[in-house]
């Protein structure tokens, strides 16, 4: 039987403008959140999974309206909350709770820890002092305090405890639909178990639909059915939590497994290693945002190099495409001082040659002619022209569909990847080259 969603995010998008000057004219817009859909079904738990500054954070604000959606609906109930009067607003924050990192920012440290949980019955009316008490005092208990930690205050509790007790605040109006923002990464390791146990507990107890939102795969199997990956503000692969991480498609997914530790040592080995950092949303990289990072990146028919060197051609065209490559600190980082000529003349062609296959670590020369052809003029055109023309010769000589084009989000089997190794339409791409090779290929 399946069941109406709760929870339905269709297209969301956040985009923040950036501005210049005094009339703030807008110059351009970062990308935060940039089209997602998901949904989260009653009593499910669903996580949203991805590196600091994927957009997870703006994606959960976003559909609760605590920022304004540039674009898309959220549909709660069957109502899409993005056309919700101020009435209707304040009658769905009721229903939808959110709790965030760090509880210590969240409590006022001249109020009691009662007064602090039953604020929320205040604000939507209740104004029976002594009832309030006592449902705050009742939620404590639940959370595993004590109805005498009411008349605590916040100083007098350890980061697990407040984490609880940021949970009994959440439930105080009898919320639907709690969304929990990395709940568990300000707490000790020995603590986190703890708090996610307690939260597994409580969706039980109270029926609830949880957000999960973290960085962390390990936290998101622990507690999630179903799981969203995203990346610079796409999600890139979903579907349930235990075939997710059985059968990871996206290599993104992969690479976030390769960071959890893997006691099953017929898997040890294959996770893959995630190097750089996640790219600026306001300049999101062509094709899929993903292929400068990615270990799989497809190559086109004709080169017949292996995975790993492939992977650290594209790498010098990543650099070479953000320009800023700058032949003579290459040289410094990678040659001796005494093989440079003087800062004011030119670097031969050899030495920037030498810096830019040990930067990169690519051999002399590559095993694919063709491809050593086009390296080889690449390095020319760095030395003469600058990155700007390099990057042009490599993007030429290699062009990968990755770059190319955005790959959509395909349903297998009630599992979603965006990702072309995915796609039927580059099915003809000769996969055993390719496909997933890990960084130590
Ligand atoms: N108010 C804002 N103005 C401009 N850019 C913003 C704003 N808020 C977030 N961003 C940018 O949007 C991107 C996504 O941020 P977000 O906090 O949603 O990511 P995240 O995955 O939750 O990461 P983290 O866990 O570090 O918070 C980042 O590049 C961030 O710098």
């Amino acid at each position: 039987m399946t069941t109406d969603p709760l929870v339905e995010v269709e297209g969301l998008e956040k985009h923040y403008p950036i501005t210049e000057g005094v009339l703030k004219r807008e110059v351009g817009r970062v990308r935060a959140v940039d089209g997602i859909d998901f949904d989260v079904r009653p009593g499910e738990t669903v996580g949203i999974v991805g590196e600091s500054g994927c957009g997870k954070s703006t994606a959960a604000t976003s559909l609760l309206r605590l920022e304004e959606p540039t674009d898309g609906s959220v549909l709660f109930d069957g109502d899409d909350i993005t056309e919700y009067s101020k009435g209707e607003l304040k009658a769905f924050r009721r229903r939808a709770q959110m709790i965030f990192q760090d509880p210590s920012s969240s409590f006022d440290p001249r109020m009691s820890i009662g007064e602090s949980v039953a604020e929320p019955l205040k604000i939507h009316g209740m104004t029976d002092r002594e009832r309030r008490r006592r449902i705050a005092q009742d939620l404590l208990e639940r959370v595993g305090l004590s109805a005498r930690d009411a008349d605590r205050y916040p100083h007098e509790f350890s980061g697990g405890q407040k984490q609880r007790v940021a949970l009994a605040r959440a439930l105080v109006v009898n919320p639907d639909f709690i969304v929990a923002d990395e709940p568990v990464s300000a707490l000790d390791v020995s603590i986190q178990a703890e708090i996610l146990g307690l939260i597994e507990d409580i969706q039980e107890e109270f029926g609830l639909s949880i957000l999960l939102i973290s960085h962390d795969m390990g936290v998101v199997r622990q507690v999630c059915d179903r799981v969203n990956v995203m990346y610079l503000g796409e999600i890139v692969e979903s579907g349930p939590t235990e075939e997710v991480f059985d059968d990871p498609k996206h290599p993104y997914t992969k690479a976030l497994m390769g960071s959890i530790p893997q006691p099953d040592p017929r898997k040890r080995g294959e996770g893959v290693e995630l190097t750089g950092d996640v790219p600026n949303p306001s300049n999101p990289p062509s094709g899929c945002r993903f292929h400068t990072r990615c270990p799989s990146v497809i190559a086109p028919d004709d080169v017949t190099l292996d995975q790993k060197v492939w992977r650290n051609l594209l790498h010098f065209r990543s650099r070479t495409d953000r320009g800023g490559l700058d032949p003579r600190s290459l040289a410094e980082s990678h040659l001796s001082l005494d093989d440079l000529p003087p800062e004011d003349e030119d670097l031969s062609r050899e030495t920037v040659d030498r810096a830019v296959r040990t930067e990169f670590d690519l051999p002399t020369p590559l095993s694919d002619t063709d491809a050593e052809r086009a390296l080889t003029e690449a390095i020319d055109a760095l030395v003469d022209d600058g990155t700007g023309s390099a990057s042009e010769t490599l993007r030429e000589a290699f062009p990968t569909v990755c770059a190319k084009q955005s790959p959509e989000l395909v349903d297998e089997d009630g599992r979603r990847v965006a990702c072309h190794l995915h796609d039927a339409a580059v099915e003809a791409t000769p996969q055993e080259d390719i496909a997933f090779g890990s960084a130590d290929d």
